[in-house]
C-alpha cells in the first residue's frame, strides 16, 4: 500500500524512464455481477459464447498484461469485436476496467480521482476517434485550439499554437474553412491537429482512418510515420487493418476474443506467428516486406565480407532482392562497418517461399561478435 502512494507521489519530480502505460492482469467484463468472472479460473476457458450462456456475461478485455514504451507506435490489432476499442479506452478509464492493474509513468490510473483522470485525459493521453467530434460551426482553427481552449490556455497563445500544429498537419490556408467544407481526409487532419495541439505524451488513436477512401488513408497513414519520426510521440493505434498494423506498429498486440494472442513486432508476427489463428491472419502478408535481411543471412565467407552491395541489418528483404538482381551476389549485411552476414539468392528465396526458420529474437545484433 505504502510502496503504491511512494510511487504516485515520486512521479510529480521524477521523469519516468519505464513504460509509459504498464498493464497488467487488465479484464472488462460486461454484464451482470462482471466482478466475479475474473477471479473464476473455472470460467477462463470458456468460449466467449459458452460465457455468455453461463454468466450473461461478455469478457471484452481477457486477462491482459502489456507495456507501451516510450516513443513507440503500439498497435493493438484484431477482427470486429476482439476487444480492441475497450481495451484502449480502459487505458484512460473511458471505460472502467473490472479488474486488473493499470498505470502511467508509474502512476496508477485506477487510484485517480475524478480531476486526476480529466488532466489524464486532457494533457496527457489524447485521443484521436474514427468520427472526428469537429465542432460544425467553428473554423477549423478553432477546433483546433478548443482542447487548449478547455484547458484555460489564453487566446494568443492557443492561436499560435493551433497555427503550428495546423501547418505541421499539412492543412495551412485552410484555417478559416469549417469542418462542412473539407474532405474526409482533411477533418481527420483537424482531429489529429486538435489532438497534437495539447502536446500529450501519448495520442490514442481510435482506427482513425478506417472511414477514409484507400488514397487518403494510405496519406494519413504516412502523415503518422512522418510525425512519428519527427516527434518521437508515444502512440497506441487500434486498427482492424493488418497492412497498417504492419506499416506502422513498432510492436503489435494482435487479439482475439478478449485476449492478446501474441505481441511482438511486425517482423515476429509474419515470421513466427505463436498459433494457427495468427498464421492464417498473416498469410497473405508479402513477407520480403515485413522479414529483414537480419533474419536472412547466413555466415559470409571470406572473400564476401569485403565485396558486394551492403544493407542495413534491418532493411527488408524486397530491398536485397533488388540488390540481389541487380548485382548477381550476395549482399553483405553491415552493421557499420562490421559485416554480420550475407544474404544470396537461397536465402531471399526461402523468405518470399516461407521455409525460412522464423526469425530468432537473438540473431546477432548490435554490439555482438560475429565471428
Ligand atoms: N457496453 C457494452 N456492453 C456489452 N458488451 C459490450 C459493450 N461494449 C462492447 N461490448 C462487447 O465487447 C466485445 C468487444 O467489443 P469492442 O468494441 O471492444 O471490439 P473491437 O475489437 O473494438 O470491435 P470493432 O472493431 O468492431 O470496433 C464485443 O463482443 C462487444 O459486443
Amino acid at each position: 500500500m505504502s510502496e503504491a502512494t511512494a510511487t504516485i507521489a515520486d512521479t510529480a519530480q521524477a521523469p519516468a524512464e519505464g513504460p509509459v502505460f504498464a498493464v497488467k492482469n487488465l479484464w472488462k467484463v460486461f454484464g451482470p455481477r462482471a466482478e466475479r468472472i475474473p477471479g473464476d479460473t473455472e470460467l477462463h476457458s470458456l468460449s466467449p459464447a459458452e460465457l455468455r450462456e453461463r454468466t450473461g456475461c461478455t469478457a471484452a478485455v481477457r486477462d491482459v498484461s502489456f507495456e507501451v514504451n516510450k516513443g513507440e507506435v503500439f498497435v493493438v490489432m484484431g477482427l470486429s469485436g476482439s476487444g480492441k476499442s475497450t481495451l484502449v479506452r480502459c487505458l484512460t478509464r473511458l471505460i472502467e476496467p473490472t479488474s486488473g492493474e493499470l498505470s502511467i509513468d508509474g502512476e496508477d490510473v485506477l487510484a485517480m480521482d475524478k480531476a486526476r483522470l480529466r488532466e489524464l485525459r486532457r494533457h496527457r493521453a489524447a485521443m484521436v476517434f474514427q468520427h472526428f467530434g469537429l465542432l460544425p460551426h467553428r473554423s477549423v482553427l478553432d477546433n483546433v485550439a478548443y482542447g487548449l481552449e478547455i484547458q484555460g490556455v489564453g487566446k494568443a497563445e492557443r492561436r499560435a499554437k493551433a497555427l503550428e500544429v495546423v501547418e505541421k498537419v499539412g492543412l495551412q490556408g485552410l484555417e478559416q474553412r469549417k469542418p462542412g467544407q473539407l474532405s474526409g481526409g482533411q477533418q481527420q487532419r483537424v482531429g489529429l491537429a486538435r489532438a497534437l495541439a495539447v502536446d500529450p505524451e501519448v495520442l490514442l488513436f481510435d482506427e482513425p482512418f478506417s472511414a477514409l477512401d484507400p488514397l487518403i488513408r494510405r496519406d494519413m497513414q504516412e502523415e503518422v510515420v512522418r510525425l512519428h519520426r519527427e516527434e518521437g510521440r508515444t502512440m497506441v493505434f487500434i486498427t482492424h487493418d493488418l497492412s497498417e498494423a504492419l506499416k506502422l506498429g513498432d510492436r503489435i498486440a494482435l487479439m482475439r476474443d478478449g485476449r492478446v494472442v501474441q505481441l511482438g513486432t511486425p517482423e515476429e508476427i509474419v515470421g513466427s506467428p505463436a498459433d494457427d489463428y495468427v498464421r492464417d491472419f498473416v498469410r497473405d502478408v508479402a513477407r520480403a516486406d515485413v522479414i529483414s535481411v537480419r533474419s536472412a543471412m547466413r555466415p559470409a565467407e571470406a572473400d564476401e565480407e569485403t565485396t558486394g552491395a551492403a544493407l542495413a541489418p534491418d532493411a527488408k528483404v524486397t530491398e536485397a532482392i533488388e540488390a540481389v538482381a541487380r548485382t548477381g551476389s550476395p549482399v553483405r549485411v553491415m552493421d557499420g562497418a562490421r559485416c554480420l552476414g550475407v544474404v544470396d539468392h537461397a536465402g531471399l528465396l526461402a523468405v518470399v517461399a516461407g521455409t525460412t526458420a522464423a526469425p530468432a529474437p537473438n540473431v546477432p545484433g548490435k554490439g555482438e561478435v560475429v565471428a
